[in-house]
């Protein structure tokens, strides 16, 4: 059976048989299961003499990704692509950023943050003033990032063809004030999700101008996708934490990191799993970054209750309830009201 058609079911509602089945060919794909079954002669006995593990747990077949891109996906759980998005369509979006935030125009359903050293700061809003907004699924014009045929054609190397757009961002990362707040604590953003598979979500992130470790650019710790889902909370950091940045909680700051230098354009994709974060901006101009989290439309959603999930979701609670009067929902529906679809067929997310 192709990975492909396993990796999007649910082993918890397969039953009997089917659920054994599933379970041994799943272990292939989560982990090093297969000494394992060799030393079990009962099931060993199930699996048939020419079963080949498959190769690739974190790509799907595909003509898009040269041998070597996709190795180099499973091993380290990120892959840039150069020149992906043009300088037009960049301008665009920096266009009807700058639009959003001096609320020239309306925007349904985004949320827009300021830097934690400024956010009881009554300044108008403007440009300047905004670290990122979030959720752009409702714009137009934004939105067009999510479906630029360029970009979709690698997600699907990592979905599938039912490709739903679950999270946006464009983040504006602001000069440091000085109390290192514009950092990015080193995180996995799976920690914010309530929908599983890990292995059919996928993040492209563009850089949309020149970035480097001078501006804070994004840092990663290559192969930790191979991992699981670490606890997160906030990091003491004496400068303060911007709402929401949840760390890793045992973060040893002395792991190798990489540093990831990209020109205008360039766009990495990278696993939920995948531990990263990013630097402080020393720089006096705003770095600039647009993003979508996709993932594959037969995701299923989770109930994070008894996980390590449980305290970013009573945290949205507190910000949703603002929002939504009162209404006690969970993660999971905050995701589903947040997600679009790209294409091919909204399934179960
Ligand atoms: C893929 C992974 C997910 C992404 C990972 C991330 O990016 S993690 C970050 C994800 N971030 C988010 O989802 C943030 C979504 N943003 C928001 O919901 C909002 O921007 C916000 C709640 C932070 C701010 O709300 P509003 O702008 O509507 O309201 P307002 O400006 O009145 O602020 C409300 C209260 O929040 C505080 N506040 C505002 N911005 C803040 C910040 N950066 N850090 C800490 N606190 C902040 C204010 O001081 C105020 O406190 P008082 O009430 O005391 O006066
Ligand atoms: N001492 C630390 N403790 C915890 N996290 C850290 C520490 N230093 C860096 N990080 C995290 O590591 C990532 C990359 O940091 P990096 O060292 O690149 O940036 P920086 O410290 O802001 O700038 P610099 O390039 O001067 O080191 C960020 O996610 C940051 O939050
Ligand atoms: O600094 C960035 O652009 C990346 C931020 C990030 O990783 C996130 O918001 O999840
Ligand atoms: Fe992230
Ligand atoms: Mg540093």
């Amino acid at each position: 059976m192709a990975a492909s058609a396993l990796r999007v079911k649910d082993p918890r509602r397969a039953g009997g048989a089917a659920q054994a089945r599933l379970r041994i060919l799943l272990g292939h794909l989560q982990g090093p299961a297969t000494p394992a079954i060799a030393a079990s002669p009962t099931l060993a006995a199930v699996v048939p003499s020419n079963f080949h593990p498959p190769k690739f747990q974190y790509t799907l077949d595909n003509n898009v990704l040269t041998l070597e891109q996709r190795q180099f996906y499973e091993d380290n759980g990120f892959l840039v692509i150069k020149n992906l998005v043009s300088d037009e369509d960049i301008q665009r979006f920096r266009n009807q950023f700058e639009r959003i935030c001096r609320k020239e125009v309306e925007c349904p359903g985004i949320d827009i943050m300021k830097d934690v050293t400024i956010a009881k700061s009554t300044h108008s809003l403007n440009e300047n003033i905004v670290t990122k907004i979030q959720n752009f699924q409702g714009d137009e014009e934004l939105f067009r990032y999510c479906t630029l045929p360029q970009i979709t054609k690698y997600v699907e190397c990592f979905t599938g063809p039912n490709i739903m757009a679950m999270h946006t961002m464009l983040i504006n990362k602001p000069p440091d004030s000085g109390k290192m707040t514009s950092r990015h604590p080193m995180h996995q953003d799976l920690h914010y999700f309530s929908f599983r598979p890990p292995n059919s979500i996928v993040c492209a992130w563009t850089a949309m101008e020149h970035i480097d470790r001078n501006n804070g650019c994004l840092v990663v710790l290559p192969g930790t996708h191979k991992g699981t889902l670490k606890p997160h909370d906030y990091p003491k950091w004496e400068g303060g934490v911007n709402k929401l940045f949840h760390g890793i909680q045992d973060y040893d700051a002395n792991q190798p990191r990489v540093h990831l230098v990209m020109e205008k354009g360039d766009t990495v994709f990278f696993h939920p799993l995948l531990i990263h974060g990013s630097g402080s901006n020393k720089t006096k101009g705003f770095r600039k970054a647009i993003s979508c989290h996709y993932a594959s439309s037969d995701c299923f959603y989770t109930d994070v209750k008894g996980t390590s999930q449980e305290n970013i979701e009573k945290e949205v609670q507190v910000l949703s309830d603002r929002k939504f009067e009162g209404l006690k929902i969970q993660l999971k529906d905050i995701w589903m009201i947040r997600a679009r679809l790209v294409k091919g067929k909204r399934i179960n997310l």
